[in-house]
């Protein structure tokens, strides 16, 4: 890249910086004007506008770039080489639960010999844990020693988001250290069977049966593995982050009183929060029979008048076999498709086309990855900006990675949801893209 080259493009990203901080700016006085002092609330359903969404990726993106751009590259490559460290500083803080520690200090914060006493690490080792973190922004030192929550690390206090943090630094971490061997294993490299996964490599059982193995203790009892409870509350965190948007950027409204089968709807947590807001639409949640066992308690609870109004049908079913509802109006099927390999997934597709009616369609909902260079199914960024944000989809990227660690499975771009909906016999009429890291893929039957 040319000096000219390098000031045009510095100069373009400033300039798209200074718009997009413009729209961030007005959008955050007109949200603090709808909901006074509402800004650092760590609640779970926050939607930004979409005016705000975009020009959020758009300051991340540029300022990623403008990173890239100016500094040495020597340092930039170094710095990524060991980002682990960063995560390794993660993992220690929410198992010391330092951010609720730090809470009930307020902005004047806590000395490290306080926290030290409490949670057992020596304050020296400590405050070079929480510095590393303090100069990301995460945690802030407020005075030599002395520690205050920033406005990103309180949101750690949230006990599921905490959890989503924790369950990638434990097991999860330990896996991925052997995706170099199963990578360059001429055996393994192309298999994609989950046990070929990295995962199944550290620990000799795919992820799900490790999980449900209890742990043995030294008095011969068995327990069930703290990681499980970790896991299950995890997933809780991170859905919270980027379901939301979903529940408002398709238009579910307009569907009446469809029926939606939520197929591997696990205990039916899209369905409950659908039915929730969306009075008419009828449910049938599929799922094995040993979540289907749960799930009923589950709807009992939380959505009893749904349950005795039949509004909800709980269904066993193995989506590999015939589709028992035919013709409903809508088959969703969320956080599915990425545990699976092509093959796998163009057989839940094809029993779900062979139980369509001209009128169905299927809602896959997963994280969509997009590339530097784009999608025409997608909005691409402002230029001199890649297509995908560039740093801002970066954490889409670690979820795939994390997919194939841990099953051999994937995290797809639209042009990859085209070609399975195609091997299936169906089509691709649109992604709906949230205001999350998720869309929605709408499959119909070919004209
Ligand atoms: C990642 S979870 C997603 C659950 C749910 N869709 C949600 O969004 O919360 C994957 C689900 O697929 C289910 N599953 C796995 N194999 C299945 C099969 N052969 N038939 C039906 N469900 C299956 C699992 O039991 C689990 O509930």
């Amino acid at each position: 890249m040319s000096i000219q080259e390098r000031v045009q493009s510095l100069r373009a990203l400033v300039r798209l910086l200074t718009e997009a901080s413009e729209v961030v700016i007005k959008e955050w006085e007109d949200e603090e004007r709808c909901s006074p002092g509402d800004f650092d609330d760590i609640k779970d359903a926050y939607i930004p506008s979409p005016a705000l969404f975009d020009a959020r990726r758009t300051v991340v993106g540029a300022c990623g770039m403008c990173l890239d751009l100016v500094q040495d590259p020597r340092c930039r490559l170094m710095e990524v080489g060991v980002y682990y460290y960063v995560s390794r500083a993660m993992r220690i803080v929410c198992e010391a639960h330092i951010a609720d520690i730090l809470a009930n200090a307020g902005p004047e914060g806590i000395s490290v010999e306080v926290i030290s006493r409490k949670i057992g690490i020596d304050g020296q080792k400590l405050t070079r844990i929480l510095r590393c973190l303090c100069s990301i922004h995460i945690f802030i030192e407020v005075q030599p020693k002395r520690f205050a929550n920033s406005h990103t690390s309180q949101f750690l206090r949230n006990d599921d988001l905490r959890c989503w943090i924790l369950t990638h630094g434990l097991d999860i971490y330990t896996a991925s250290d052997k995706l170099p061997a199963v990578l360059f294993n001429p055996d393994k490299t192309r298999s994609t069977s989950p046990n070929d996964s990295a995962f199944h490599e550290a620990f000799g059982a795919d992820f799900w049966t490790y999980m449900e193995q209890g742990e043995e203790q030294s008095d011969g009892t068995v327990k069930p593995r703290p990681a499980l409870d970790i896991f299950a509350r995890a997933m809780v965190g991170g859905g919270r982050v980027a379901a939301p948007p979903l529940y408002v950027d398709y238009p579910w409204s307009k569907l009446g009183a469809a029926t939606v089968v939520d197929v591997g709807g696990g205990v039916g947590g899209l369905s409950l929060d659908l039915a929730k807001r969306y009075h008419s639409l009828k449910f049938v949640v599929e799922d094995r029979s040993a979540v289907i066992e749960k799930a009923s308690a589950v709807w009992q609870t939380e959505l009893l008048d749904a349950v005795k109004n039949n509004r909800v049908r709980l269904l066993a079913h193995d989506f590999f076999a015939e589709q028992p509802i035919k013709g409903a109006e809508v088959y969703t099927m969320r956080y599915i498709l990425h545990d699976w390999p092509d093959a796998e997934c163009i057989t839940i597709l094809s029993q779900l086309r062979k139980a369509m009616g001209p009128n169905s369609r299927i809602l896959s909902i997963d994280t969509m990855l997009n590339t530097t260079l784009g999608s025409p199914l997608l909005r691409s960024a402002p230029p001199p900006l890649p297509a995908n944000y560039g740093i801002e989809h970066q954490l889409t990227h670690s979820r795939d990675l994390n997919m194939l660690t841990l099953f051999n499975g994937m995290e797809r771009t639209p042009e990859d949801m085209c070609m399975l909906a195609e091997k299936a016999g169906l089509k691709v009429v649109k992604v709906w893209e949230c205001r999350s890291s998720l869309a929605i893929t709408e499959m119909r039957l070919p004209l």
